[in-house]
């Protein structure tokens, strides 16, 4: 464990409201928590408000009502630069869209978060890099470039990217939503192994049904209120 706090992440009471076209409430007095090691999945019909959610906990969105903590700390409030920080340090992000950087090796992708958080040396990230990928069973790719991978490897590439800090928590956003049924297996039960070996505690938006069934928990949305947890 890294740290003392059995909570990942906590959310209390958060209310969202888009006022464009009008005013409408897309979160309601949503409240759950994830500990730490647990593998959750979030799911719900498309509008659900999912992804705003989801965008709120990632500290991206900052405008909401209600209480979040990480790791035991309150970061409503926080100033966003302090976030930025926290959520390089503590955040590790796959999405349906694996956003790497064709003109760069899979070492180099798998290493940029690390070198945005700035708190290992070049070697160390290498280092670390590797290891990642050899989580995946990718070190033969580690020189190629980026368009040079399948999409499930693409993918597989980007949860290595997402585990360069150590991060308390992985979020995903339909991270098999681009993936054929095989490459699906594959990053699930990457996922499953993170969450059984290493107690990585993630958080994942899926519509895949067999997806949500694997994991730990499974927190059910509808029209802005979680309904199941
Ligand atoms: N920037 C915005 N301005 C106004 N309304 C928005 C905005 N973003 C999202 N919404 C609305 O908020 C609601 C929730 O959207 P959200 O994208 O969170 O749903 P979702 O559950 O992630 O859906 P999907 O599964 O299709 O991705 C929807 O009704 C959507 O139209």
């Amino acid at each position: 464990m890294k740290n003392h706090h059995p909570t990942a992440l906590q959310a209390e009471g958060v209310d969202k409201f888009f006022f464009n076209p009008t005013k409408t409430q897309v979160l309601k007095k949503v409240s759950f928590e994830v500990k730490q090691g647990e593998f959750v999945s979030v799911v719900g019909k498309s509008g659900c408000g999912k992804s705003t959610l989801l965008y709120i906990l990632s500290t991206m969105d900052t405008d909401y009502q209600g209480k979040l903590h990480m790791d035991g700390e309150l970061i409503t409030g926080k100033p966003r630069n302090y976030l930025a920080h926290l959520r390089n340090e503590k955040i590790g992000f796959v999405f349906q869209f694996h956003y790497l950087l064709n003109e760069f090796s899979v070492l180099e992708n798998i290493m940029i978060p690390g070198l945005k958080l700035g708190k290992y040396s070049r070697e160390e990230l290498e280092y670390r890099a590797m290891e990642k990928l050899r989580i995946f069973e990718m070190e033969e790719h580690a020189l190629k470039k980026a368009n040079q991978l399948s999409g499930g490897q693409k993918q597989r590439v980007a949860i290595a990217r997402a585990l360069i800090n150590d991060p308390l928590l992985i979020m995903g956003d339909e991270p098999t939503g681009n993936l054929d049924k095989k490459n699906s297996d594959i990053v699930f039960n990457k996922f499953k192994e993170l969450a059984q070996e290493f107690k990585q505690t993630m958080l994942v938006v899926t519509h895949d049904q067999e997806f949500a069934e694997g994991t730990d928990r499974i927190i059910e949305m509808e029209d802005g209120r979680v309904i199941r947890q």
